[in-house]
């Protein structure tokens, strides 16, 4: 460094040095001695004097964007309350009826430093109190409305990873921000009743597939199939097929069908839109109710043999349409047609208790991408349901009541019924070792007395009916009111 480089080196650190004085005693006395209204002049003037020799760069996020909450605020304010560590001295914390958990979030005047792919930035919160009235300023008085202080986060950094905190850090937080924010978020009944209604009804359905009795096997290629739909979002614009996917689950009432769906939406952590089709007025309101669904969402359509009559197809269509009601094609072509794109990620539910009865133009390839049975109990659904009720691996009754399921045909909410009535292990399989045995005993006295297929159904038919007024649900009563 030459003598006179060296020289202008001092000057620009005296500079440097009687400016962060300048503007640290400007700071403590201009509370005192400048008036209020003429202070944030004088402080942002410091500010940025001061700023041009330093070596920080800060941005700041504020929360909001003229009269529109900023979303990078919002992300933020989600980032750093996942990250807040032991040096954080105070924090903020809260949960709305939205909310699964508690909300934390930064307070005012907390620091909290980060450090990302080796850049150490620090990000601080300021709260300025709105003064309304003193600006004639519509925006203001707007937000003042809705809150007492305008908050903003500063994020300060050395100059030289602008260009890594911009293109990569901001973009990390948003993301995470958008995975935090799904995992906290409570799952959402919306019904067709009111036009799916503004806000849905908070479901806490606790079924998940832990605790679903099903065939394993079903139970794993269904897990696999839902997450394999999820990250498919390349893989269906490649094939140019609307990011959709349809299950039919069918079997007999009290077999899980619904309790499914509930396990299917905790894990895709999906918004259920329940369609009620009897509550549809015509195919136009059909396609606009459809058209008011969010992406991520799965649309049921319960006992679906039940709410359109699925026979003699097109002479059925005929009478309904001029009647001005909803017909099959209606809903097939909402199923294929064009505009079944608008809106991502949409999973399609139909559930039926008759298979048989299903047009087979709705059980076509490609509509119903796969079949599901809900079938009777059988031994390790069993085993299932009592881990979930008597929480048991193991009980001296396994077998026998193993043996009796192969020959009964009993749904999982008759054993959950039974399993329900003690909590005594031994108490309540015995009870269940005798309701099987006396179902055992009724079939054959009524085989034995009446003979043949005839007599089985009848009796299969008295046992469904118990099942539906015992234990079956259906969406509408899994919703946390
Ligand atoms: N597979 C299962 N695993 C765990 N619990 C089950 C299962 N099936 C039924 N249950 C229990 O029985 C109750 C009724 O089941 P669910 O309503 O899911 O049957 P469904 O097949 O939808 O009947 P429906 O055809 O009448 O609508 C559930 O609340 C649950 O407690
Ligand atoms: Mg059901």
């Amino acid at each position: 460094m030459s003598p006179e480089e060296m020289s202008n080196m001092k000057s620009l650190i005296s500079t440097i040095a009687s400016v962060t004085a300048t503007a640290m005693l400007v700071r403590s006395i201009a509370s005192d001695f400048i008036p209020k209204e003429y202070r944030s002049y004088v402080f942002d003037s410091f500010h940025s004097l001061f700023h041009r020799f330093s070596s920080q760069f800060t941005i700041l996020i504020h929360e909001f964007q003229g009269p529109s909450p900023n979303l990078v605020f919002e992300a933020v304010e989600v980032y750093l309350g996942s990250i807040v560590n032991s040096s954080t001295k105070s924090i903020r914390l809260g949960k709305t009826e939205n909310d699964k958990g508690l909300v934390i979030t930064m307070d005012k005047d907390e620091e909290i430093i980060d450090v990302f792919e080796d850049v150490k930035v620090t990000w601080r919160m300021e709260c300025r109190r709105i003064e309304s009235g003193s600006q004639n300023d519509e925006i203001k008085d707007m937000i003042a409305a809705l809150c007492s202080e305008l908050r903003c986060y500063e994020l300060k950094f050395h100059k030289k990873h602008k260009e890594k905190v911009m293109k990569s850090y901001l973009p990390y937080i948003m993301e995470r921000s958008k995975n935090a924010k799904e995992e906290s978020r409570v799952i959402k009944l919306y019904s067709n009743f009111r036009n799916w209604g503004s806000d849905g009804m908070n479901l806490k359905h606790p079924m998940t597939f832990d605790t679903l009795a099903m065939d394993e096997e079903v139970k794993n290629a269904l897990i696999d199939d839902l997450e394999s739909f999820v990250k498919g979002k390349e893989y269906y614009s490649r094939i140019g097929k609307a990011w959709k996917r349809g299950y039919l689950l069918y079997g007999p009432p009290g077999t899980g069908k619904s309790s499914l769906i509930a396990a299917m939406a905790n894990h895709l952590n999906y918004d259920i839109y329940d369609l009620d089709l009897t509550e549809v007025r015509s195919n136009s309101n059909l396609r606009s109710l459809l058209l008011g669904m969010s992406g991520r969402s799965i649309l049921v359509i319960e006992d679906i043999d039940c709410s359109i009559n699925l026979e003699n197809r097109e002479q059925k269509e005929e009478k309904e349409n001029k009647h001005n009601r909803v017909t099959l094609s209606g809903i097939l072509n909402f199923l294929d047609g064009i505009w079944s794109c608008c809106g991502e990620e949409r999973v399609i539910v139909v559930t039926t208790n008759h298979i048989d009865k299903l047009d087979a133009a709705l059980l076509r390839p490609g509509r119903m991408d796969m079949h599901i049975n809900m079938s009777y109990c059988k031994s390790s659904a069993f085993k299932q349901l009592v881990f979930n009720y008597l929480n048991i691996h193991d009980h001296e009754l396994f077998d026998q009541i193993g043996e009796l399921l192969q020959v009964v045909e009993v749904t999982p909410a008759d054993v959950a019924g039974e399993l329900l009535k003690s909590k005594n292990p031994t108490i309540s399989l015995r009870g269940l070792v005798e309701f099987l045995k006396i179902k055992l005993q009724k079939e054959e006295t009524l085989k034995s007395q009446n003979g043949g297929p005839e007599a089985e159904e009848a009796f299969k038919d008295e046992t469904k009916h118990e099942s539906i007024h015992d234990s079956s649900e259906d969406l509408s009563n899994i919703v946390d009111l």
